[in-house]
């Protein structure tokens, strides 16, 4: 997904549109299962939950323009977007600490569906190292370097403590891998040919939070904060995922109190 996300930044698409692909390719997909073949960008931008405007340029990027009175064909937005993302191609992951949240991650069916092979999981434990989890036996961290090389992993997930996830982070790196998705809460410290997406459950339960003191606010009259928050947030994890993890950090802000 890197080398295509920086073909796509090469190609002088921003960064923000690249963001919402995935929202646009949710959607269509959930189209193309209901059996709907052309779209217009009115439509396709409610489902997406951005605006029509912004959804026409940000696909003027990927030189798809619809056709007037007709909209956009389903499958061939979808093969556009997929190809962007470079999920036309399967790409083999990782996930590092096999806990609550490694687990709940591994047993996840959704990601094969959207090209994305758990190929490997490892722990320090060895109570956990051996265990049987979706077809993979965890590995000992030890082996990090060489099932990392073996395997082909592109993608790795941080899902250890955060006392552990720059270490693991600097061998991940060491071993070739420059994409990672980080879930400790820590800032990691990577140099820039290397792309970490973070994410943080507490971060957007806070902008919830946010929206729900609006919503009572509004209720009983009170003040309305003038700033706009972002009305809707992909979390990219799905509800069984999300109910499975057990333990939600409570609400509080992250080291670095930012929502990447
Ligand atoms: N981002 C979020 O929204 C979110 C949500 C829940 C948990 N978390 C974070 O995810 C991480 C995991 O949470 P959890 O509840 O699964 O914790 P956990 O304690 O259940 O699991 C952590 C696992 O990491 C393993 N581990 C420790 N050091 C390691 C190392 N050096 N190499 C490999 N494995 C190692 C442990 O043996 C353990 O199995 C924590 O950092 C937690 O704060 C984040």
């Amino acid at each position: 997904m890197t080398r295509r996300l920086s073909q796509a930044r090469e190609r002088g698409i921003p960064e923000a549109t690249v963001a919402r692909l995935p929202l646009y390719l949710r959607a269509l997909n959930g189209m193309a299962e209901r059996g709907v073949s052309t779209v217009s960008s009115e439509d396709l931008a409610v489902a997406a939950g951005v605006n029509s405007a912004k959804l026409r340029k940000d696909l003027s990027h990927l030189g798809s323009y619809g056709t007037r009175g007709v909209g956009y064909d389903v499958e061939y937005l979808i093969y556009q977007i997929s190809r962007e993302l470079g999920l036309t191609q399967d790409w083999a992951v990782a996930i590092i600490g096999v806990g609550n949240l490694g687990r709940a991650l591994a047993n996840y069916g959704g990601f094969v569906s959207r090209g994305f092979r758990v190929a490997a999981l490892f722990d320090a434990d060895p109570e956990v190292v051996g265990d049987h989890i979706a077809g993979l036996n965890v590995e000992h961290i030890d082996e990090l370097e060489a099932v990392i090389r073996r395997r082909d992993v592109s993608i790795v997930v941080i899902a250890t403590p955060a006392a552990a996830a720059q270490q693991v982070c600097d061998r991940v790196i060491s071993a070739g891998v420059t994409s990672i998705l980080n879930f400790a809460p820590v800032v990691l410290s990577v140099s820039d040919d290397v792309d970490v997406r973070k994410v943080d459950l507490s971060i957007e339960l806070q902008i919830l939070a946010f929206h729900e003191q609006r919503k009572a606010d509004r209720m009983s009259g009170g003040p309305v904060m003038a700033e706009e928050w972002p009305k809707s947030v992909d979390l990219s994890i799905s509800p069984d995922v999300l109910g499975s993890l057990g333990s939600v950090p409570s609400v509080r802000p992250t080291d670095d109190g930012e929502a990447r």
